[in-house]
């Protein structure tokens, strides 16, 4: 149960008395949208993002979740993550086996990982075509108005610098608009080497959750969600714009400590 929030042009805020409230809205959340597209789709294609949203998504292994979502028909990918081996702690993969997918029955062939043997350019080759072959036989569906994949769910988190997957401030990735993943090799968060689903690819999505704690992300939460004007930076996050899909913030009080009064108490 959101304390307050509403529907403003940056899409539906969730405002959480408490990150046991925002964990359980989370799970209900996901698991809703994994039921309304396993229905519809046969499918779920559901992107995750590394850092504190996992441990967020907690409850999705404890019951009811654990017996009521169809995991069979999930298929995981992730937004972003960092060219390490997949057993390093900076590993997204690793964060999200440990915390989530070792504890569900997921079919292991349906988890899709980068290669972590390459570079983080062939690895970001490598993803897109992965990602291009699950296109063609609709296990991921494509855009009605770009030739993006059309992800049934993007998780993301926020960075306090406001960047969403590995997209970072003034970095060229953000301004990729042809290649479905990008790589870059000077994250300014380490480790330095990462790839990163596109912006394009991020607003093709059905859903996109953004999911925000603690008042370290305050300032950029304002500036990704508040009317701010021109003269203040674009980051990022404020650029996570689903062009036909619905796009949900879930904050705890101390993230959402910043935001206009207007955006709290609808
Ligand atoms: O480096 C990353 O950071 C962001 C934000 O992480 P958080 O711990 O501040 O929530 C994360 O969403 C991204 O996937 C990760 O690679």
């Amino acid at each position: 149960m959101a304390l307050s929030g509403g529907q403003n042009n940056r899409g539906e805020l969730r405002i959480h008395e408490s990150l046991d409230e925002l964990r359980t809205d989370l799970a209900d959340y996901v698991a809703e949208l994994s039921e309304a597209s396993v229905k519809e789709r046969g499918v779920f294609a559901i992107a995750l993002s590394g850092g504190s949203l996992i441990g967020l998504m907690g409850k999705l292994c404890e019951a009811p979740y654990n017996k009521t979502v169809d995991w069979s028909k999930w298929y995981i990918f992730w937004a972003d993550e960092r060219v390490v081996a997949k057993n390093h702690a900076d590993s997204n993969y690793k964060l999200a086996k440990d915390g989530l997918l070792s504890k569900v029955p997921i079919v292991p062939s349906h988890v899709h990982s980068i290669n972590d043997s390459v570079s983080a350019e062939e690895a970001a080759e490598d993803y897109e075509f992965v990602i291009r072959q699950l296109v063609k036989t609709r296990v991921v569906s494509v855009s009605e108005i770009s030739d993006c994949p059309k992800f049934d769910l993007i998780l993301l988190g926020l960075g306090p610098d406001g960047h969403v997957a590995s997209l970072f401030p003034n970095h060229s990735a953000l301004n990729e608009r042809e290649e479905w993943v990008t790589f870059i090799t000077d994250s300014p968060k380490p480790p330095p080497e990462r790839i990163t689903f596109t912006m394009p690819v991020i607003n093709s999505a059905s859903n996109v959750a953004l999911v925000v704690t603690g008042d370290s992300k305050a300032e950029s939460a304002h500036l990704a969600i508040d009317d701010v004007g021109p003269d203040c930076p674009l980051i990022p996050a404020r650029m996570v714009q689903p062009a036909m899909g619905k796009l949900v913030w879930f904050l705890d009080k101390l993230a959402a400590s910043k935001l206009e009064e207007s955006n709290l108490n609808k």
